[in-house]
């Protein structure tokens, strides 16, 4: 049976649960999107946000691309799906990204709602090196999905309050950004690992260019006879 809502997609005595998708997103990729998609609907959110970083500090020792560029791209990406919004608060706030302080700002923003923040296994599993990690488990609920290739340690997660936080099996998909900024600079195909307006965005500007290589591999003798 369809929920009742009202005009405002509200649904009458429950609180707003919104998604929080925090991420570098250089770029954004379909494990990101899935991730989100996944959460949405199996906590029933009638929103999810993505909220790029502005400067993610434990990645200051590698280049990431300019915030605007990443905001871009999470826009083209998510457009198409009307559950789907992107916040500036990371990058507007300037300075190193905290997640404390995203929740802080989401929560001001919108202080009906209930919020549930997304990640990945890996990130999940760094929490505690995160800056406030105390204060986290007030602002929200942390949904923590599965990721290829990573596995949430029992320890950490027995560390972080039981219904606070839950782990969500998603369909895998082995992407990461790395991997597509690496594919791109080794001129390789980044078609259906992100969406098809992301790969645009990357060629129109030159994104991830610095080692792309602009003619097409060589054919061997045979490769092309008939
Ligand atoms: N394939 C995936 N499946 C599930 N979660 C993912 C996947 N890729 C990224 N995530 C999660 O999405 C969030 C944002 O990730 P991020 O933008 O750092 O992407 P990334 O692919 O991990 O990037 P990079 O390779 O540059 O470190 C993190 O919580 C991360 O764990
Ligand atoms: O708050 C912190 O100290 C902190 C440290 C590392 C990562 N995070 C958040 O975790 C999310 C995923 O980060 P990343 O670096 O994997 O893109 C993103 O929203 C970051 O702001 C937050």
């Amino acid at each position: 049976m369809t929920p009742v809502t009202t005009a405002n997609g509200a649904r009458p005595g429950r609180r707003r649960r919104i998604g929080v998708m925090g991420g570098t997103f250089d770029p954004i990729h379909h494990g990101h999107l899935v991730a989100a998609s996944e959460v949405q609907s199996s906590y029933d959110l009638d929103e999810v946000v993505f909220v790029p970083t502005g400067q993610p500090w434990q990645k200051s020792g590698r280049e990431v691309s300019p915030a605007e560029h990443r905001y871009l791209m999470t826009v083209i990406a998510t457009a198409a799906n009307p559950r789907f919004w992107v916040s500036r608060v990371d990058i507007d706030r300037g300075g190193p990204t905290y997640t404390v302080d995203t929740l802080r700002d989401l929560r001001t923003a919108m202080p009906d709602a209930e919020l549930y923040f997304i990640t990945g296994a890996d990130a999940l599993a760094g929490i505690f090196g995160w800056r406030g990690h105390e204060q986290l488990f007030e602002l929200a609920h942390f949904v923590g999905c599965t990721r290829p290739g990573y596995e949430m340690d029992d320890a950490a997660l027995a560390a972080i309050p039981s219904d606070r936080v839950a782990m969500l099996e998603i369909p895998a998909l082995a992407i990461s950004s790395t991997d597509c900024r690496d594919r791109q600079r080794a001129g390789q195909p980044v078609w259906y690992l992100v969406p098809d307006g992301v790969v645009q965005y990357i060629t129109k500007h030159g994104l991830y260019a610095d080692l792309a290589r602009t003619d097409p591999p060589t054919l061997t003798a045979t490769s092309g006879d008939r």
